[in-house]
């Protein structure tokens, strides 16, 4: 389902990161958020990326997804090293090839549900095709509301993930995109990500602090002190919180 591009990977490979190194700052205030991790993401898998507070999770999540640079280490999405691109050419690769959902929706207020979900495609200069278009707009369940312009907080989510699914990116990064909504919103943002996985082989790469989110994922990496501590296979709630709590100590 997912369009090829020149550059695909080798095999599953979508999403490589090598080695990587984050410090910030210099000196006797620099901070080392990320110490040497190294991580791959295959297509069509959902991994969810967990941790303690200050273990490095966003700076990772914004090394992956080219918003923030790394100090060592490469990162690659479809074979292209991400780490070496001038500005303009990281801004056109996130625009073509990755989808966010962000924690806050990231959405524009004053524009209806269906403007707000092509969004993404048209300042690339891509529509969607029709059929792709009703395809997610009805796996969302979103088609009696896109004329509408107040939603609530989950009816947002859904058109935050709407409009990232609709680019087929190759990777889809979400940030807490369930943070500000009730349980049964957030469940049902999370089983939407993951029938996109199953259904359409979407890669999805999750940081939360929520077992119940990190049990929709194929499998949790869990950092400490900005490197891989651990990793789990098929997680379920009870297993990722034993985990945590083996990690809290
Ligand atoms: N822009 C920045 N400048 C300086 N230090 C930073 C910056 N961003 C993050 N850090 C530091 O890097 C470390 C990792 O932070 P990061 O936000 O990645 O952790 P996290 O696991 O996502 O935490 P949380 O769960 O609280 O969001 C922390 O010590 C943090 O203070």
């Amino acid at each position: 389902m997912i369009e090829s591009t020149p550059g695909e990977p080798v095999g599953d490979r979508v999403m490589v990161a090598d080695d990587v190194v984050k410090t910030y700052g210099d000196g006797d205030g620099s901070v080392t958020a990320l110490r040497g991790v190294s991580a791959e993401f295959t297509r069509g898998r959902f991994t969810a990326i967990m941790g303690p507070s200050g273990s490095g999770k966003s700076t990772f999540l914004h090394c992956l997804a080219g918003l923030d640079t790394v100090t060592s280490g490469i990162v690659t999405i479809g074979g292209v090293d991400l780490t070496g691109l001038s500005r303009t050419r990281l801004t056109e690769l996130r625009r073509d090839r990755m989808g966010f959902v962000f924690q806050s929706f990231n959405l524009l207020p004053m524009l209806t549900a269906e403007e707000n979900i092509r969004l993404t495609g048209r300042l690339a200069g891509r529509d969607a095709d029709g059929r792709w278009f009703d395809t997610v707009v009805d796996a969302l369940g979103l088609r009696e509301r896109l004329d509408h312009r107040p939603l609530s907080g989950g009816q947002q989510q859904r058109v935050a993930v709407a409009r990232a699914l609709l680019t087929r990116p190759e990777v889809l990064f979400a940030d807490e995109p369930t943070g500000n909504l009730d349980s049964r919103s957030g469940a049902e943002v999370l089983g939407f990500l993951r029938t996109a996985v199953d259904s359409y082989r979407q890669t999805v790469i999750m940081v939360t602090h929520d077992p119940v989110a990190a049990a929709h994922a194929d499998r949790v990496l869990f950092l400490a002190d900005g490197t891989i501590a651990d990793e789990l296979a098929a997680p379920t709630v009870d297993a990722v919180h034993a985990r945590m709590r083996e990690m809290e100590g």
